[in-house]
């Protein structure tokens, strides 16, 4: 009999976590597993190809898959440890039906059709364990997109210093306290390394296999690399399912060797840049010359030193927990957002990710600024109520309304603020005609992707970039970019959108809408003008047709919380001059159904709430 191991058990509980089998098996399993060959993959190296004869089949020990069919480049599912592969090609008795490469140095118990024979004398439901894991796969996925609907949980994680930087080491204490609060994380750097394993290469195989083991023990693995690029800093890369480049925001944003490396190893839109700050309170500037450097890094985030808040937040974003929350335009009922989300925020709730559609976009860009409810409620009274900013008509050729006085009123609230600087990650949703295509705003001028965000087609011009986008409301495409939050972030949302209280009926006889000259001598005499029919203005009309997205419409997820706020009926889309009561009755609304909706223990709502470590 095969001599048995602490690895041999790691594998047979894995397996048994897999196949849902009882710990009676175990000791079945450990002989299987110490009978079987493991197998060490670098990232890159293909596991089974497709067409090959299938005559075993894989459980993964560490590391990560991912499954290719003929597009060798687009994936079609991820694969993690404690999975399967090869068994469908083992079982159907059919050849690979893909191909399976490593994502990242991985290893695998390989399991031959004799070994697998033997282990069913000793298990005699071996067989049909496997065959129901394998039905349960694809009853829960459809074949083609599958796992890559939920990514594969990120358990590896490599740190490079970033720019000129040197690894912040409060940072890395305050990283260590807030992964430990949710995980059992393991952080590693080269001299633990060398603590264990002196004088040996860093990249031999018993170090690899030392690293693996204790991958598959912790629930999260840190790799923190030297700051040279060495071959420690290579193996963490090699390690890791993703990479964290770490700066301290005032040195010099150049691209390092490392950080090529590692963009170069891993996709850099599953990067993050971190940059670091002593405290929350000065202004940020300078992101845009980190994010020129390294262009397509998918997120990047602001962290102050001087609490946990913003570590916790980065924790939730690395374990696909990030808080999103999502507003819808609403023309001036926009201001209802304040009144949730501040009673969010009293209740516990900390948001990770601020996006909105026209005013949901103005709104939330507000707190991503740092602001809060009542101070952007003020700067909705100078806009909108002091600027007169809708209430100027103009020469009706390239929009209804004078432009020039909501820009400025806008430029005064959001001064040169860039969206890349502000503290919290924020975007905006507005319509590209252009391309025909929802535009994400990101990086730039705030009050310019307000601008565009709420260009209402017709009452006020298009935005038009440098790059020679016309751009419009994003309501025309899509009102509640919940979609693209979720292309930003996993995790849970708080969803508000205005529903419509019931179908609006207008009494008006179609017949007596007067014609151009009519029309002209009803306005010109003063008396004439009570005699019109009572018909929605234009900017009514136009305001309304946006918000024709129903919330029936929302595919809300089972960890998202939809808010519609009960809005007065009397309150209209243009109606701005009421914004500090709709703040406030919402407000109070949402605050009492929190409340109620906690006593009754509503799940959504605490995975939104949550602890801010979980
Ligand atoms: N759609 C899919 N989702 C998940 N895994 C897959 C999918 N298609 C193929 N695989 C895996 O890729 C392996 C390729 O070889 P097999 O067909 O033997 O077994 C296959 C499965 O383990």
């Amino acid at each position: 009999m095969a001599q048995m191991s602490s690895a041999d058990s790691l594998a047979a509980r894995l397996l048994s976590a897999t196949l849902m089998f009882d710990r009676a098996s175990l000791l079945a399993l450990e002989t299987l597993a110490a009978e079987s060959d493991r197998r060490v993959l670098r990232r890159g190296e293909v596991l089974v190809r497709e067409g090959d004869p299938s005559d075993r089949f894989f459980v993964v020990l560490s590391g990560r898959f991912t499954v290719h069919k003929e597009d060798p480049i687009g994936s079609v599912a991820e694969i993690a440890q404690g999975e399967l592969v090869g068994e469908i090609g083992f079982f159907a008795g059919l050849p690979r039906t893909a191909t399976v490469l490593a994502a990242r140095d991985s290893i695998v118990l390989e399991i031959s059709r004799n070994h697998f024979e033997k282990a069913t004398e000793a298990l005699p439901n071996l067989r049909e364990a496997v065959t129901i894991s394998l039905a349960r796969r694809f009853a829960t996925q459809s074949p083609i997109l599958s796992r890559l609907q939920k990514p594969a949980k990120i358990r590896t994680l490599a740190i490079i210093a970033a720019g000129g930087s040197r690894i912040s080491p409060v940072f890395m204490a305050h990283l260590q306290q807030e992964f430990g609060a949710v995980t059992r994380a393991q952080f590693v750097s080269r001299l633990d390394v060398h603590a264990k394993f002196a004088g040996r290469p860093i990249d031999d195989q018993p170090v690899l296999n030392w690293l693996n083991e204790l991958e598959a023990q912790a629930e999260f693995v840190v790799y923190v690399a030297d700051e040279e690029p060495n071959e420690w800093t290579r193996v963490c890369i090699r390690q890791a399912d993703t990479v964290l480049l770490l700066a301290n925001a005032s040195s010099s944003p150049r691209l390092n060797t490392s950080e090529e490396l590692a963009l170069s190893v891993h996709p850099p839109s599953t990067g993050r840049l971190v940059l670091i700050h002593d405290n929350r309170s000065a202004a940020v500037s300078g992101t845009s010359a980190w994010l020129d450097e390294r262009p397509h890094v998918g997120q990047h985030h602001h962290v102050a030193l001087e609490d946990g808040a913003d570590i916790q937040r980065l924790v939730r974003f690395i374990s696909c927990k990030a808080r999103g929350f999502v507003a819808a335009g609403g023309g001036s009922l926009g201001s209802a957002h304040l009144g949730v989300y501040k009673a969010f925020v009293e209740a516990g709730g900390r948001f990770d990710y601020l996006g909105g559609t026209s005013s949901g976009a103005a709104m939330m860009a507000g707190f991503a600024r740092g602001l809060d409810a009542e101070q952007i409620d003020r700067g909705t009274h100078n806009i909108f109520v002091k600027s007169r900013a809708f209430r100027r008509p103009t020469l009706p050729r390239f929009a209804l309304l004078d432009h020039k006085a909501f820009d400025r009123a806008l430029r005064e609230e959001y001064g040169d603020v860039l969206i890349e600087d502000l503290w919290l990650p924020f975007f905006a949703l507005s319509t590209n005609l252009s391309s025909r295509q929802p535009h994400v705003h990101r990086r730039g001028k705030l009050w310019q992707a307000v601008r565009a965000s709420g260009s209402l087609p017709g009452v006020l011009p298009p935005f038009f970039t440098a790059d020679g986008d016309m751009l419009v409301d994003g309501a025309i495409m899509n009102n509640l970019p919940l979609e693209q939050m979720r292309e930003l972030k996993t995790g849970p949302n708080v969803i508000v959108s205005f529903g419509s209280s019931g179908p609006q009926k207008y009494h008006i006889d179609y017949d007596r809408i007067p014609g151009r000259s009519e029309l002209a001598v009803a306005l010109l005499n003063p008396f004439g003008r009570a005699h019109l029919p009572q018909i929605p203005s234009m900017l009514q009309i136009i305001a309304a047709s946006m918000l024709a997205h129903g919330p029936q419409d929302i595919a809300v997820g089972d960890e998202d919380v939809l808010v519609c706020p009960q809005v007065s009926s009397t309150i209209g889309f243009m109606d701005w001059s009421r914004h500090s009561e709709l703040f406030s009755d919402v407000y109070d609304r949402t605050a009492q159904w929190i409340e109620e909706r906690l006593r009754q223990n509503d799940s959504g709502l605490r995975a939104v709430l949550g602890n801010p470590h979980t």
